[in-house]
C-alpha cells in the first residue's frame, strides 16, 4: 500500500510559483526525501498534504483517503520548518496544547508525553520553559509534537537543521526505528549526506515541477564512474588505452609512495554493465591492470548535476 499518492497536484500563488503537476507515490514504511533548491515549490507541496493549503488542481490520498477530509489527517503528523513556538509554556503545557489540538483527550496525552519524551531525548527537561530551550532543544520538542498522535505518516521540514552532529544521528535513529514500526517519513532537508544513509525513495523538484523520483541509487548509477590503475604504459598503450571505447574523464600519475612509479590512474565514465568490457579489453591490449574501484557518487554532487541540466 502507498501511505501518499497525488495525481496532478497543483498550487500556484496567482499564476505564480507553486507547485504544478506533481505526481508521487511514496510506498507505506519507507523514508522519503523530497529535494529541491530554495523556491522550488517543496514546503507549498507539503502544505497542501498536511491541509494547510488548498490545491487548484489534481488529488492526494493519504493512506488511501483524500486529503479533502478529515481522515487522512487524522493519521498525520507535521513539523514544519522555522516554527515559533509559546516561549512561556513549559515544554510540558506545549505538548498538552498540541495533544488537544490533535483532538487527544487528557489521558491520552498524558499517556502520550512520556513516550514522545523518550524518542526526542528531552526527558526531565518539559518543565522548563520552551523560551530557555537551546535551538536544538526547541526542534526536538516540535518533532515531540509532531509525533504526539503517534501518527502512520510524518512529514518533517528541515528537522535536524538546528542539531548538532550527535543530535541528528539521535534523530536519523529515531527515523529508522519509525520505519521499523511501519511508518512512513516524508523528509524535507537540504543536508543530502543525512538523506542519502536513511531514504529509500527521493523525489527532487526545481522550478515547481518533478525532475525525478526513485531511488537515489539509480540516479547515482546514471553518473557511474569507474577509477583504473594502470602501468607503466608504452606511448602505444597510452594510446590504446584512448581509443576504447569509454570516455576516459581523467588520467594522472598517483602521487602515492604506496604506488610504484609509473602506474597512472584513468577515471572512466562507464555504466556498472560495462565494468566486464573494460578490463577484458585492458588485458587483451597486455595493460597491467592493479586496481578497479567503482565510484559512486554522492547524492549531493547527483543533485546539484540533476538541477543543473534538469
Ligand atoms: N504565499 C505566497 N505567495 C506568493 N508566492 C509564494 C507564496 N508562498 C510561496 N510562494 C512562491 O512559490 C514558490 C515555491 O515556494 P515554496 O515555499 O513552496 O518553496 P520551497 O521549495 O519550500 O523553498 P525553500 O527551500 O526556500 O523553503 C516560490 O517561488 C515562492 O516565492
Amino acid at each position: 500500500m502507498n501511505a501518499i499518492e497525488t495525481q496532478k497536484l497543483t498550487k500556484t500563488y496567482e499564476g505564480k510559483g507553486g507547485c504544478q503537476d506533481i505526481t508521487l507515490t511514496v510506498p507505506k514504511g519507507s523514508i522519503f526525501g523530497f529535494l529541491g533548491p530554495n523556491g522550488a515549490g517543496k514546503s507549498t507541496f507539503v502544505k497542501m498534504l498536511v491541509g494547510l493549503l488548498h490545491p487548484d488542481s489534481g488529488s492526494a490520498n493519504i493512506l488511501g483517503k483524500p486529503i479533502k477530509g478529515e481522515e487522512a489527517r487524522s493519521k498525520v503528523g507535521f513539523l514544519p520548518e522555522n516554527f515559533r513556538y509559546h516561549d512561556w509554556l513549559t515544554g510540558e503545557e506545549l505538548l498538552f496544547h498540541h495533544g488537544a489540538l490533535f483532538g487527544l483527550s487528557k489521558e491520552e496525552i498524558t499517556q502520550a508525553i512520556p513516550r514522545v519524551l523518550r524518542q526526542v531525548g528531552l526527558r526531565d527537561r518539559e518543565k522548563e520553559r520552551v523560551g530557555k530551550y537551546s535551538k536544538g532543544m526547541q526542534q526536538r520538542i516540535g518533532l515531540a509534537c509532531a509525533l504526539l498522535p503517534d501518527p502512520e505518516v510524518l512529514f518533517l521540514d528541515e528537522p535536524t537543521s538546528a542539531l548538532d552532529p550527535l543530535g541528528r544521528i539521535e534523530v536519523r535513529d529515531l527515523l529508522i526505528e519509525l520505519r521499523e514500526q511501519n511508518k512512513t517519513i516524508f523528509l524535507n532537508s537540504h543536508l543530502l549526506s543525512e538523506l542519502e544513509t536513511v531514504c529509500d525513495g527521493i523525489a527532487i523538484i526545481k522550478k515547481g515541477r518533478l525532475v525525478f523520483q526513485g531511488d537515489w541509487r539509480e540516479l547515482a548509477n546514471k553518473a557511474y564512474r569507474v577509477k583504473v590503475l594502470l602501468g607503466p604504459l608504452s606511448q602505444e598503450q597510452l594510446a590504446e588505452i584512448h581509443r576504447l571505447p569509454y570516455e576516459v574523464l581523467s588520467h594522472h600519475i598517483r602521487s602515492s609512495e604506496l604506488v610504484t612509479e609509473g602506474r597512472q590512474e584513468f577515471l572512466f565514465s562507464i555504466s556498472t554493465d560495462d565494468i566486464p568490457n573494460l578490463t577484458r579489453e585492458l588485458i587483451k591490449a597486455n595493460i597491467p591492470l592493479y586496481e578497479v574501484t567503482p565510484q559512486i557518487d554522492s547524492l549531493e554532487k547527483l543533485f546539484i548535476d540533476y538541477v543543473k541540466e534538469a
